[in-house]
C-alpha cells in the first residue's frame, strides 16, 4: 500500500505539555484525524523561526504518524506567512480587498517559501507515494516538485474560499497562481460555490475548458477539480464528550450560567469571523429584548491569531471597545452579559462549553467551512440540544440547512435568531439536530479524507498515455464526481 505524504504550513503533532493537543485551527485539527488511520508522514513548518535557513528535518513519530518540520527564516515567516499568505492572498480570498497588501517582497517570499519546502520535501518521497498538499500558504510547491522530477501524484485542497474571478483578478500574479494549480492531478475545494468560481476563471479569464472527461484543460495541462467538504470527527466528539474533563466543564459552565441560558461563540479571533458583527446582533438583542436580558449570557472564546498582523490587532482593539460598551450598558451589579476570552481551550474542554451553550452563533463573513459549527452539533445532548445560528456565508451552511440561516450583516436577523432559538420547542430542537447530527455523522473528517485520496488515486499516473491532451469546449461530468460515486468499499480498503 503506497502511503500518504501530506503537506501543510501548520502541523499539528498533540503537544504533551497541553495535555495531548495541538495548535487551534480546523486544518490542523482535521488533518490529525485523517492522518490517525493512515500510515503516512506529515511534513510542515515546525512553527520555529532560525537565523538562516538550513533546510534541517526535525522527525518525529507521534502516534503512527512521522511528523518531518523544518524550521523557517525570520524573513521567510515575515514575508511568506504573515506576509502573502495573511495579508494578501487571506483577506482576498475572503473578500477583504480593502484589507489586501500587493507587497512584490510577499510574492518572493511566498516563492522561495514554496521552493524550499519542496527542495526538503522531495528526498522523503518514495515511488508509490501520493501527496496531498494542503491550504493558500504552499499553492506552488506541485509545480516545484514537478521541476524536480517527481512524477507522483498530487493532490491539493483549498481550505478557505475561492473568490469570484473579478476578485482574484486583482492580484498581480493571478495568472501564475491559477497556473501552478495545474501542476496538481486534483483541485478540491470546500464547496461547489468555491469550485464554479475556479472554473468560471479558468474559463473566462485564460480561455481553459472541459473535455470529454471532465477534466479542465488550460496551460497546456489538464488536472481535475471538485467540492470535497470536510468534516469534524464525530465519533470521537461524541466519545470526547463524555470525557472527565468534558463533563466538569460541563457541571462547572452550567453552575456559572444558573438561571440563564447560555449562548456561545468559538472563533480564532479573525476579521473573517464576523465577531464585531455578532456583538451587534447580540446588542440588538439585548436592546429589544429587556424581558430577556436577564436570561441569557453570551460566552465568546477567541484565541489570539496572526498577531504580527496590523488587521488583527485592529480587530482586537475594535471588540475590546465594543464589548466594553456592551458590558457598559447592559451590566448590572451581578450580570455581565458577554464573557469574553481571548485563551484557547483544549477539545475536551470545548466539548463541555458546547453541551452546556442552549445556542451556538456561528456568524462568518465569509469561511472556508468552519468546523466549530459542526462539533457544536456533535456535542449536543440528543434528548435536549442546543440551536445551531449559522452564516449563510460559512461553507458549512450548504450542508447544515437545518439550522437557523442568517445573513451576518444583519443585526436583526441575529437578534431574531436569538429569539427564536430561546424560544424554541424541545420538538423542533430534537428535529432540527437529529437532520443536523445525521449529516455531521456521514460526512466527517474520514469521508472528506477518504473521497479525496480515492478520486486521487482514479487521476492517471505518469505512465498513462494522453496527459497533454487539447481542449475540447464539452462539459461533462466530472472525473472526481464519478470517483466519488464509485469510492465506497474502495476508499474503506485504502486505509492503511
Ligand atoms: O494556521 P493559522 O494561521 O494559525 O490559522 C489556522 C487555520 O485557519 C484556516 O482554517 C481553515 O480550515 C478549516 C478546516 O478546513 C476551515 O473549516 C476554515 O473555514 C478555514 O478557515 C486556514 O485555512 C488554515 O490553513 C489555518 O491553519
Ligand atoms: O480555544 C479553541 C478554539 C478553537 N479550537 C479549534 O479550532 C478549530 C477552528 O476551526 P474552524 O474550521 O472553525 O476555523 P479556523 O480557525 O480553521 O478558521 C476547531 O476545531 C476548534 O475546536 C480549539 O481547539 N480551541
Amino acid at each position: 500500500m503506497s502511503r500518504l505524504i501530506v503537506v501543510s504550513n501548520r502541523v499539528n503533532p498533540p503537544n504533551p505539555a497541553e495535555g495531548g493537543e495541538g495548535s487551534v485551527g480546523g486544518l490542523a485539527m482535521a488533518l490529525a484525524a485523517a492522518l490517525r488511520e493512515y500510515s503516512g508522514i506529515w511534513f510542515g513548518w515546525s512553527g520555529k523561526t532560525i537565523p538562516e535557513f538550513t533546510g534541517q528535518l526535525n522527525m518525529q513519530r507521534i502516534e503512527g504518524v512521522t511528523v518531518a518540520t523544518v524550521d523557517l527564516e525570520e524573513t521567510d515567516y515575515q514575508e511568506y506567512y504573515n506576509g502573502y499568505a495573511n495579508k494578501t492572498l487571506w483577506p482576498l480570498f475572503h473578500y477583504r480587498v480593502d484589507l489586501t497588501a500587493y507587497d512584490r517582497s510577499f510574492g518572493e517570499g511566498y516563492d522561495r517559501v514554496n521552493r524550499r519546502f519542496a527542495e526538503t520535501l522531495a528526498p522523503l518521497i518514495e515511488p508509490d507515494d501520493i501527496v496531498w498538499v494542503h491550504d493558500y500558504h504552499l499553492i506552488p510547491v506541485a509545480r516545484e516538485l514537478r521541476r524536480m522530477g517527481i512524477t507522483n501524484r498530487i493532490g491539493f485542497f483549498l481550505h478557505i474560499p475561492w473568490p469570484a474571478h473579478q476578485l482574484v483578478v486583482t492580484l498581480p500574479r493571478h495568472r501564475q497562481l491559477v497556473e501552478a494549480l495545474f501542476d496538481y492531478d486534483l483541485i478540491g475545494f470546500q464547496t461547489e460555490e468555491s469550485l464554479q468560481a475556479f472554473e468560471g476563471y479558468v474559463f473566462s479569464e485564460v480561455q481553459g475548458a472541459k473535455n470529454a472527461r471532465g477534466e479542465l484543460v488550460a496551460f497546456g495541462r489538464r488536472t481535475c477539480a471538485a467540492a470535497f467538504p470536510i468534516g469534524v470527527d464525530a465519533q470521537d466528539f461524541a466519545e470526547i464528550v463524555k470525557s472527565d474533563n468534558a463533563r466538569k466543564t460541563y457541571d462547572r459552565m452550567m453552575a456559572h450560567s444558573v438561571f440563564r441560558k447560555m449562548i456561545v461563540g468559538v472563533d480564532r479571533l479573525d476579521y473573517s469571523k464576523g465577531l464585531e458583527e455578532r456583538l451587534i446582533g447580540y446588542e440588538r438583542f439585548l436592546h429589544d429584548h429587556p424581558d430577556m436580558r436577564r436570561e441569557v449570557m453570551l460566552l465568546q472564546v477567541a484565541p489570539i491569531s496572526r498577531d504580527e498582523v496590523e488587521a488583527y490587532q485592529d480587530l482586537r482593539g475594535r471588540l475590546d471597545g465594543l464589548i466594553g460598551r456592551i458590558n457598559g450598558a447592559y451590566a448590572e451589579m451581578d450580570f455581565t452579559p458577554i464573557r469574553y476570552v481571548n485563551r484557547s481551550y483544549r477539545r475536551d474542554e470545548l466539548a463541555g462549553v458546547y453541551r452546556a451553550a442552549k445556542a451556538a452563533l456561528v456568524t462568518p463573513l465569509r469561511d472556508g467551512m468552519n468546523l466549530v459549527a459542526k462539533e457544536y452539533v456533535a456535542a449536543q445532548n440528543p434528548d435536549d440540544p442546543g440551536v445551531l445560528i449559522l452564516s449563510r456565508f460559512a461553507g458549512a451552511a450548504r450542508q447544515m440547512k437545518e439550522a437557523l440561516i442568517i445573513n451576518p450583516n444583519s443585526p436583526e436577523e441575529i437578534s431574531d435568531a436569538l429569539e427564536r432559538s430561546l424560544s424554541m420547542s424541545q420538538d423542533e430542537r430534537k428535529q432540527r439536530w437529529e437532520a443536523l447530527f445525521d449529516n455531521v455523522r456521514r460526512e466527517d473528517v474520514t469521508a472528506w479524507r477518504d473521497n479525496f485520496v480515492a478520486a486521487l488515486r482514479g487521476r492517471p499516473g505518469p505512465d498513462d498515455e494522453g496527459q497533454q491532451e487539447e481542449p475540447s469546449p464539452v462539459r461533462s461530468l466530472d472525473v472526481a464526481s464519478k470517483a466519488l460515486r464509485a469510492q465506497g468499499p474502495e476508499a474503506k480498503a485504502m486505509r492503511a
